[in-house]
């Protein structure tokens, strides 16, 4: 496990300050704070269009908060621009979106070792890591098939495994397991929530499904892009 030399161990992973975000003129979320401490399990879950996808975007920096603050592993993401956003999130953020978001030239194998090619690991040892993952997450190919011939459930195990190979610090998971069936469903979930949290990391879960939410310490309810409760569930 990897940890880097701006992460402190009891650093919260991200911390959003009353943030704040809208595409155009629709409004997606509003004066919502969230604090996920190092090696929490947080499930965000809310009704359909509530601003929980924009919340996960907003925390791995993809987008940028119109109002209030995110910080990850102690950045001010505010204060970064583009490029030092998209290095830190890569140094620190798995992120595994609903529909997969894979590289469609590349083969399943190349996809996984991405994040670790990115960060100059020799490319012997990121095919190795990779295809090991590959196997992990329960996925019996041959690790040369391309995005297009996968299926829904099984591009979400390959973009699982892309995530996790470099150890996140925060893995951030938008309806990790809509697309497999519960069982695999529940592994794939066990997965993700054990080996980030045996290496120190946390977990963000977004989903409508209860069984996920389940799996989490905590369950953020969002309203209309607002914080509207919070339940503990450990
Ligand atoms: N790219 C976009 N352009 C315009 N409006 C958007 C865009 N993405 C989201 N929205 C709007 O922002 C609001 C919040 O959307 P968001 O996807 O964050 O909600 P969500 O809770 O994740 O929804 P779902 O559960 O359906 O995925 C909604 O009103 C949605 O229509």
């Amino acid at each position: 496990m990897t940890r880097t030399p701006s992460s402190r161990p009891d650093e919260p992973a991200v911390v959003l300050s009353g943030v704040g975000y809208s595409y155009g003129r629709t409004p997606a979320l509003e004066d919502a704070s969230l604090t996920v401490a190092a090696g929490e399990v947080v499930a965000v879950t809310g009704p359909s269009g509530c601003g929980k996808s924009t919340l996960l975007m907003l925390a791995a920096g993809v987008l940028r908060a119109q109002a209030g603050r995110v910080q990850l592993a102690g950045q001010d993401l505010g204060s970064l621009g583009e490029a030092d956003r998209a290095r830190l999130r890569r140094r620190e953020v798995g992120l595994v979106l609903q529909y997969g978001q894979l590289v469609p030239d590349l083969g399943v194998v190349d996809n996984i070792a991405l994040p670790l090619l990115l960060e100059g690991r020799p490319p012997g040892d990121a095919r190795r890591a990779a295809t090991s993952w590959l196997e992990r997450v329960g996925l019996e190919l041959t690790g040369d098939e391309r995005p297009g011939e996968l299926s829904g459930g099984q591009a979400q195990q390959v973009a699982a495994a892309r995530a996790l190979v470099a150890s996140p610090r925060l893995l951030l998971a938008d309806e990790p397991t809509a697309s497999l069936d519960p069982r695999a469903g529940r592994e794939l979930l066990d997965l993700m929530v054990t080996t980030t949290r045996s290496s120190g990391g946390s977990v963000v879960l977004v989903s409508h499904d209860n069984t996920v939410a389940a799996r989490a310490d905590r369950e953020v309810r969002l309203r209309a892009g607002r914080v509207a409760h919070e339940v503990g569930l450990a």
